[in-house]
């Protein structure tokens, strides 16, 4: 029996047993630096020459493993492999796909500290972050199976005198899985295993930057007893196989999450029929967004400036829901920004792995680092930075929480996405130029209102162009099954993850009508 779905709970690390078990875990995670990944087509390990290395990004010169890299005749292998798993998989059940993938949440339930401590390393999450990580991860396996079950048997249709008719769901076929590193199991579990238990067989080509917490899922499906070429595991650099992946004649589906950049080059290449392919491709893109907190006059400003700080620096603002602009009604502008500068201030950066009251790591790479710090002198040019603005790279790639005020709608610091730990505040004169300046963007995917005025939240739960709106709290941390999550605009195809509607990306719909 399966009982109703609930989500799991977040670690409590106040607790003396918890916290040494978490630092047992850590230290287990540290005996396997050094360790080498593989491919894996049709569940054969597969060792290649062609190696590159994931670091951690509070320690650059520490590596945590080599990885094997996938060429394109080894996605054509892993391809073919999907291919024939297609044939066998796709007649399991519904419920059989779905208790098999129940057993795989059981399994990583029984690893959480060990998995959550391997993306303190890897992807440099302090513990509250990488425990919600693992934790929305088993939340989107369970949640995903009990939707599949739900729609084992199809939906009613009518049936007249002589006549019977059947809606039935079917899956539809082998396609690819692209996640980023940010939420490195939690979407890359979600979009991995959402497609396999409505039917369907994966190419997973892992974030560069976090590959051994995905080998970590592989391992665990093989545990499971997953069949061999349902799931097949090809890291590789994405500029080598990245569209040959998606322009893949037998690519029936590409599930990606990240960057605006490379979701509209793949929403572009997929659309394109290939010689040999005799189907349309689906494409989930969710890609970045601006996301903002508006806060109105007359409102709690303690609330609103730490929804804004907890929404703006969590996980160093590395999350496609946080909060880069704070649009703030002018009557309240000095007291919320002085308040949201204290709060900053008081914040702790450094290696998480010290301990789980570091509040904010590193950002993840080089790259992300130079790109956040030319942001941030383009914003003490553009506005006047108030709080944070060091970097340092010299040991780990550190932003301090960074504040800067006074900027203009059309500002680049308040266009472009940063993906870093920087906010930018704007003053208003009233709620419909904070409207006007919260749809000024190409993004639609998160935002908040801090509010005591009602007409103010109808009228953003109207115009306010986003796909998760929030009123009086701050513009992160969806809850699967409570917060279904995507957006609209260039923020993506608006999937939404962990809703009751989610499964039908990997789905067709098929009727059979039969004549008495
Ligand atoms: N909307 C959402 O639900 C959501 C969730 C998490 C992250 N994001 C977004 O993700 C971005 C950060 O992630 P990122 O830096 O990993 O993004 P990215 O676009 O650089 O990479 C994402 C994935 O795409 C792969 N990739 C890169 N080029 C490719 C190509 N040409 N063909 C195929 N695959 C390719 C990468 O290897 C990686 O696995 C931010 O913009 C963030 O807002 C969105
Ligand atoms: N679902 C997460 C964001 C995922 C993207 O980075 C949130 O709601 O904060």
């Amino acid at each position: 029996m399966v009982v109703a779905f609930h989500n799991e709970p977040a670690t409590d690390f106040t607790n003396r047993e918890n916290q040494q078990n978490f630092k047992e875990a850590l230290k287990k995670v540290k005996k396997e630096f050094g360790k080498e990944i593989p491919l894996v087509i049709n569940g054969e390990k597969i060792y290649t020459d062609d190696k590159y290395v994931s670091v951690d990004p509070a320690n650059h010169k520490q590596v945590l493993g080599s990885i094997s890299k996938a060429s394109k005749e080894q996605v054509d292998q892993a391809m073919d492999a999907a291919k024939e798993a297609y044939k066998t998989w796709r007649k399991w059940t519904p419920k059989e796909r779905a208790e098999l993938l129940i057993r795989v949440s059981a399994i990583i339930r029984r690893k959480k500290d060990e998995l959550s401590a391997l993306m303190v390393y890897e992807a440099g999450k302090p513990w509250n972050e990488a425990d919600g990580d693992t934790n929305e991860g088993i939340d989107f396996i369970e949640y995903y199976a009990r939707s599949m079950m739900e729609l084992a048997n199809g939906k009613p249709v009518l049936d007249r005198e002589g006549e019977h008719n059947q809606y039935i769901y079917k899956p539809i076929g082998p396609g690819v899985t692209i996640p980023p590193w940010n939420f490195p199991f939690a979407i890359m579990a979600g979009t991995t295993v959402a497609p396999i238990i409505a039917g369907n067989t994966v190419l997973l080509k892992p974030a560069e930057d976090t590959p051994l917490i995905a080998y970590k899922l592989i391992e665990i499906l093989e545990e499971a007893g997953l069949p061999k070429g349902v799931v097949n595991f090809v890291p590789g650099d994405p500029k080598e196989i990245g569209d040959y992946l998606v322009d893949h004649k037998d690519t029936h589906f590409v599930t990606f999450t990240g960057s605006r950049a490379t979701g509209t080059r793949i929403f572009e290449r997929a659309a394109k029929v290939q010689e040999g392919q005799n189907f349309l491709k689906r494409v989930i893109a969710e890609m970045g967004g601006k996301d903002a907190i508006l806060v109105d006059e007359n409102t709690d400003t303690d609330l609103a400036a730490q929804s804004i700080v907890d929404s703006a620096f969590g996980f160093s603002g590395q999350k496609c829901s946080a909060c880069s602009r704070a649009i703030v009604h002018k009557d309240v502008y000095d007291e919320v920004l002085e308040k949201s500068i204290n709060l900053t201030k008081e914040l702790t950066i450094g290696h998480t792995a010290e301990g789980s009251d570091v509040y904010m790591g590193p950002v993840i790479n080089q790259k992300q680092f130079d790109k956040i710090k030319n942001y941030i002198e383009i914003g003490s040019k553009e506005g006047k930075v108030v709080a944070g603005g060091k970097t340092d790279d010299s040991i780990g790639y550190f932003v301090h929480p960074t504040i800067i005020k006074d900027l203009k709608s059309r500002d680049q610091i308040m266009q472009e996405e940063i993906f870093g730990p920087v906010v930018g505040f704007t003053k208003c004169e009233n709620f419909e130029e904070m409207m006007d300046v919260a749809n000024d963007t190409d993004y639609g995917l998160t935002g908040a209102v801090i509010t005591n005025n009602r007409e103010h939240w109808r009228q953003a739960c109207e115009d306010y162009d986003v796909g998760n709106l929030y009123l009086n709290r701050g513009c992160t941390s969806a809850v699967v099954g409570y917060h279904p999550f995507g957006g609209f605009k260039m923020s993506g195809t608006d999937a939404k993850t962990g809703s009751p509607d989610y499964m039908l990306n990997f789905l067709e719909q098929k009727i059979l009508s039969e004549q008495f």
